[in-house]
């Protein structure tokens, strides 16, 4: 059993406080990514966890255990952690081998004790884990980004620990490799059943490969969540922004509906208070609210097709939309940004996929089928 659970947790180094009561959960055997952007305390959340640096106030359980309380700190090496830096920081003088066997519990350390343990069933077991079985023997210098992540994560995995914690992994590595790598570190966590905390910066990295994502700003933790959840229902304009590409539209709320550039469509209510758990109080009717819809939900067709009166794709009816021009086209190969103006003057993006591309200067009917989101106005 290796829940992570982290309540109220304070951690500053002077006179301000970098972590600001910041709580999260992570089941057993669950991989949480953390996002957010630079100095925001992604890595001072890792360390406090790890125990390399004290907290304030708050505590940390890591499965029965109380690492972090009032009066208590666990010492780094009684935590049962597994730490895994951005640059592998493997020794250079020891083998790969070596280098793994020294996250035994039984080397204590030791450069000499890793040397005799290097060639132990469960080192073998981690190398071939990792899928380094054949390079054993060589010297760090000797391998690439990628492999050298690998180690690092073995040797992390050495120390049998409830928790691994994964400080930009990937950061340094080519995308193609980084993809590749991030998908078997993932599976190597699940199959080990230990939970995990990742620290990136990429917010599509983390989406894709986490139970559960974690987004920071300012100390504070705005949104833990599904993927799919902070992706779809983000709990501030922010956070929406922050982890895709969103477009925000002035609008007014009518009960579930919002009037905007766009005309009136469905939407729920988001509160945009990230202090409280529940929802604020939907907005009076007629109260400005910022309406948020992603680029990839919206749908264009040609204008002239539209006042021809031809039928949209697959049929669907009533679909007019509202006018609009084609400014800039940023492609992307499986899909394509269109930058759009409507005639109001407002300014959109719209993802759409390369079939689906349109040149520069294309009039286009603008509209969406989804529901949209509404947030209380001026929160971003
Ligand atoms: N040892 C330290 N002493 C004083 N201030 C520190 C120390 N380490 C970090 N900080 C400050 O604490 C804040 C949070 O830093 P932290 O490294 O946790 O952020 P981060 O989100 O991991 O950033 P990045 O994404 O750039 O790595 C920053 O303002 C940083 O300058």
């Amino acid at each position: 059993m290796s829940r992570l659970e982290v309540r109220d947790l304070v951690v500053g180094y002077d006179a301000t406080d970098v972590l600001r009561s910041v709580s999260l959960e992570v089941p057993d055997g669950s991989l949480l990514a953390i996002v957010g952007p630079s100095g925001c305390g992604k890595t001072t959340l890792l360390r406090t966890i790890a125990g390399l640096v004290r907290a304030r106030a708050g505590e940390i359980r890591i499965g029965h255990r109380m690492a972090t309380t009032h009066g208590i700190h666990l010492a780094p090496e009684k935590r049962r952690i597994g730490w895994v830096p951005q640059d592998a920081a493997l020794f250079p003088h020891l083998t790969v081998a070596e280098n793994i066997a020294f996250g035994l519990p039984t080397a204590r350390g030791s450069a000499r004790s890793a040397r005799r343990a290097a060639n132990r069933d469960d080192v073998r077991r981690l190398l071939d884990l990792v899928g380094l079985g054949s390079l054993g023997d060589r010297l760090p210098t000797q391998l690439s980004g990628g492999q050298a992540q690998r180690v690092a994560l073995a040797r992390a995995l050495a120390s049998g620990p409830d928790v691994v914690l994964l400080d930009e992994p990937f950061g340094a590595l080519d995308p193609i490799l980084r993809a590749e790598l991030r998908r078997s570190v993932r599976e190597l966590l699940r199959e080990e059943g230990v939970t995990g905390i990742l620290v990136t910066h990429d917010q599509a990295e983390a989406l894709s490969i986490a139970d559960l994502v974690g987004v920071m700003r300012g100390g504070e933790l705005l949104q833990l969540d599904t993927p799919e959840q902070v992706y779809r229902r983000p709990a501030t304009p922010w956070v929406a922004g922050f982890v895709g590409d969103a477009v925000f539209l002035p609008g007014t709320w009518h009960g579930d509906e919002v009037a905007c550039a766009l005309g009136r469509l469905p939407a729920d209510w988001v509160s945009d208070d990230a202090a409280t758990a529940s929802p604020l109080e939907a907005p009076v009717d007629g109260a400005s609210v910022d309406v948020l819809v992603r680029p990839e939900e919206l749908l264009l067709r040609p204008l002239e097709a539209v006042l021809e009166g031809a039928p949209a794709a697959g049929g669907a009816a009533g679909w007019a939309g509202l006018a609009a021009t084609v400014t800039a086209v940023s492609y992307t190969g499986h899909d394509a940004m269109l930058s759009l103006v409507l005639d109001d003057e407002t300014r959109i993006d719209a993802r759409v996929t390369a079939a689906g591309l349109l040149p520069v200067g294309t009039r286009v009917a603008v509209s969406t089928t989804s529901r949209v989101l509404a947030y209380a106005a001026g929160g971003r």
